[in-house]
């Protein structure tokens, strides 16, 4: 398939040229390094996830989102610490504005870390996933599907290292012995329930590698350098992959991470997608990687927002981004976090 056979102005890249013959290899790279620079945004083909697996994802997910709502509220985030669980329309913020979308949360499944008062409070981000009783089937798929949008997530970022002129395994101490694995399974309800066409509001991805599946129904728009909003549709047998503010960091701005925003969809119609961030283990920096002369000069450096600081400590700034986005749980279990440096005021919040 050709990058012009897509809706969309967005570019394609098949990462299976990644594991080909050392010359394809090498083209890809110089495709993917040029690729990099100019879009925060593409999507991935050849990443070899069974398809009966992504459509068993998105046909059980319906029926998660299909159960009466004193199901769902059985395992409300609410009653996470750890910010696991689902989530009603209207009850995550970004940029201090309601999301119009429900959603499930799980990540790594764990055991809580028992929370003294010298424990670093993005500890609390350990412990187990919520799952609902009515509907047993979805642990065993979502957790399938986690570890194969995981493996496909730290193969895309061995692909960027070796584009960056770096060794394969330049950013193996994040993913190394444990990522951070948030996945989302998504349903954004028809506008005419919302009163609003904020599906998510404009945010960049707080991590390193996002991965999303979205089902049938567009809506997802990123901004493109030169501000110009376009439309990443869904494209079947594809996933949008999106670099986050994380490896914008690491890469001093060479890599970009894209301002995006999910509208939500017409009065009668519904969209749902499942999106995966790959985080790093919670006690690492950043690692900042040092650039090949040719790159370095590309560098944008990093447009870091004030209002909205990134932590280079990364258990803390996504510790930062959960209690943005999820102020109930916030006042609910981490209220003694309230007002301290760990939630300085919102300005472009990621959407997690
Ligand atoms: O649902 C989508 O298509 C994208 C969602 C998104 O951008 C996010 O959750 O960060
Ligand atoms: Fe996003």
């Amino acid at each position: 398939m050709s990058i012009h056979s897509i809706p969309t102005d967005l570019p394609l890249i098949d990462i299976a040229r990644f594991h080909a013959g050392p010359q394809e290899r090498s083209r890809f790279i110089g495709e993917l390094r040029q690729t990099l620079h100019r879009h925060g945004f593409f999507y991935i083909t050849g990443h070899g996830v069974d398809p009966n697996l992504i459509s068993d994802v998105l046909s059980t997910s319906k029926r998660f989102f299909a159960l009466p709502l004193e199901e769902k509220l059985k395992i409300e985030m609410v009653k996470s610490p750890h910010f696991r669980g689902y989530n009603r329309a209207g009850y995550e913020r970004t940029r201090g504005k309601q999301d119009w979308r429900e959603q499930l949360d799980i990540n790594t499944e764990g055991t809580p870390v028992e929370i003294g008062p010298d424990t670093p409070p993005w500890k609390r981000l350990i412990g187990p996933n919520q799952w609902p009783d009515a509907l047993p089937e979805l642990k065993p798929l979502l957790l399938a599907y986690q570890a194969e949008v995981t493996r496909v997530s730290i193969d895309v970022l061995k692909a960027i290292a070796v584009a960056l002129g770096q060794p394969e395994d330049a950013f193996a101490e994040i993913y190394e012995p444990q990522p951070s694995q948030l996945l989302k399974i998504i349903r954004y309800p028809g506008r005419d329930i919302a009163e609003t066409d904020q599906g998510v509001g404009a945010h960049k991805d707080g991590g390193f590698v996002t991965v999303l599946l979205q089902d049938s129904v567009a809506g997802l728009q990123v901004e493109t350098e030169d501000g110009v909003w376009i439309d990443a549709p869904p494209v079947p047998g594809t996933f949008v992959v999106n670099t986050g503010e994380l490896l914008e960091l690491a890469t001093n701005g060479f890599v970009r991470a894209d301002v995006h925003g999910v509208l939500a969809p017409p009065p009668g119609a519904e969209r749902y997608s499942v999106a995966f961030f790959l985080g790093a283990r919670y006690n690492a920096t950043i690692p900042v990687i040092d650039l090949p002369q040719e790159l370095k000069s590309a560098e944008r450096g990093i447009t870091v927002d004030p209002l909205n600081p990134i932590f280079r400590e990364i258990g803390q700034n996504h510790l930062k981004s959960r209690l943005r986005s999820h102020p109930d749980v916030a006042r609910a279990h981490h209220a003694d976090l309230l007002g301290t440096e760990q939630l300085a005021s919102d300005s472009l919040g990621s959407a997690y």
